[in-house]
């Protein structure tokens, strides 16, 4: 079968720039596919890449679909190299859409993901402003959170994560609270350690330290497992299948933060669930709704069985996704 293949970047800006232990991201920029197959039908997809998280980078996405055809088949999109991982997602799922039994709408009016934010866990905004962030996430229907660490000196954030703590405990309700901390590979396995003696303190709340050290420390973060009860999660450690595969193999069995978007190929990372019982975490790359509808998809049919938020409560931190209407 053959597809004529359209693209179209798009920029997306933060409200305010996200600052991550990497540093500071103002524009999201990623390309929406469209496949048009040859009976008519219209599969759309998302390539929206995060280079310095072990994806390939938007320009790298953007060389390879200028070099693209206008007209490609289904062995082109299945015959990706594996260093573009944020494209061979986007193409495959475009394809999946476009060859389902069903039309791209009904095909989402049928989709099961949850509406209810407690089901999601809420991004809360760096330094300071996570206190404020947090009651607004909180009347919004969040019970999760997550916040960077490793931004600010040490000190200063400890001190932060402490009332933020206290807050959470002194919040009222039925569902179970929750806070991740997330550090992006940026601490010191001395800090590390530091950290967790905090968050083992803090008990109940404090779900998991995610990604505490850099990609290359995957050694030190087993040994962090075996030393502290809070949970470890692997993020940028996993950023893509093979580095999933690869995890898995060396014996990794903490939480596994996995970002549909830039995982590479839908099917494969479908199987890939299937055949390993991992403790996932499905997770957003700040996508548009093209993507994040084929992840939530992915999600619900791979984490039936956890209990865990699923971390797509991120559309407060961009602005509008309006422009997907004038693409074409
Ligand atoms: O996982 C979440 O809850 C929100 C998404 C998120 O934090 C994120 C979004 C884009 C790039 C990196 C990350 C990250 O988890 O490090
Ligand atoms: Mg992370």
């Amino acid at each position: 079968m053959n597809y004529k293949f359209e693209f179209r970047p798009y920029q997306r800006k933060f409200k305010r720039p996200l600052q991550t232990s990497h540093g500071t991201w103002e524009i999201r920029e990623g390309i929406i596919l469209r496949l048009t197959a040859d009976n008519g039908k219209i599969g759309l997809g998302e390539i929206a890449p995060i280079g310095w998280f072990g994806s390939e980078t938007f320009l790298e996405a953007l060389d390879y679909c200028r070099n693209l055809p206008d007209v490609i088949s289904d062995r082109t999109i299945f015959s990706l190299p594996p260093n573009l991982p944020a494209c061979q997602f986007g193409l495959e799922s475009a394809w999946e859409s476009a060859t389902l039994k069903t039309d791209f709408k009904s095909a989402f009016s049928e989709d099961q993901t949850p509406s209810s934010r407690s089901n999601y866990s809420g991004l809360l905004p760096g330094g300071e402003g996570a206190l404020l962030g947090r009651q607004i996430l909180w009347m919004q229907g969040y019970r999760t959170f997550k916040w960077k660490i490793g931004v600010l000196p040490f000190q200063r954030e400890v001190r932060i994560l402490q009332e933020l703590a206290i807050a959470l405990q002194q919040a009222t309700g039925d569902h179970p609270v929750s806070l991740r901390l997330d550090a992006n590979g940026g601490l010191s396995l001395a800090e590390a350690e530091a950290w967790l003696q905090i968050c083992d303190q803090l008990g109940g709340i404090l779900e998991y330290l995610e990604q505490p050290l850099p990609v290359t420390e995957l050694e030190a973060m087993v040994g962090l497992l075996d030393r502290f009860s809070t949970p470890i999660a692997l993020d940028e450690s996993i950023a893509t299948l093979p580095q999933m595969q690869s995890v898995y193999r060396q014996g990794w069995r903490g939480i596994y933060v996995i970002k549909p978007c830039i995982a590479g190929s839908p099917s494969e990372l479908r199987q890939f669930c299937h055949l390993n019982k991992i403790d996932a975490v499905f997770s957003s790359v700040f996508e548009t709704e093209v993507g994040r509808k084929v992840a939530l998809k992915l999600a619900g049919e791979i984490q039936h069985s956890s209990q865990r938020a699923l971390g797509f409560g991120v559309d407060h931190l961009l602005e509008s996704e309006k422009f997907l209407e004038d693409l074409w």
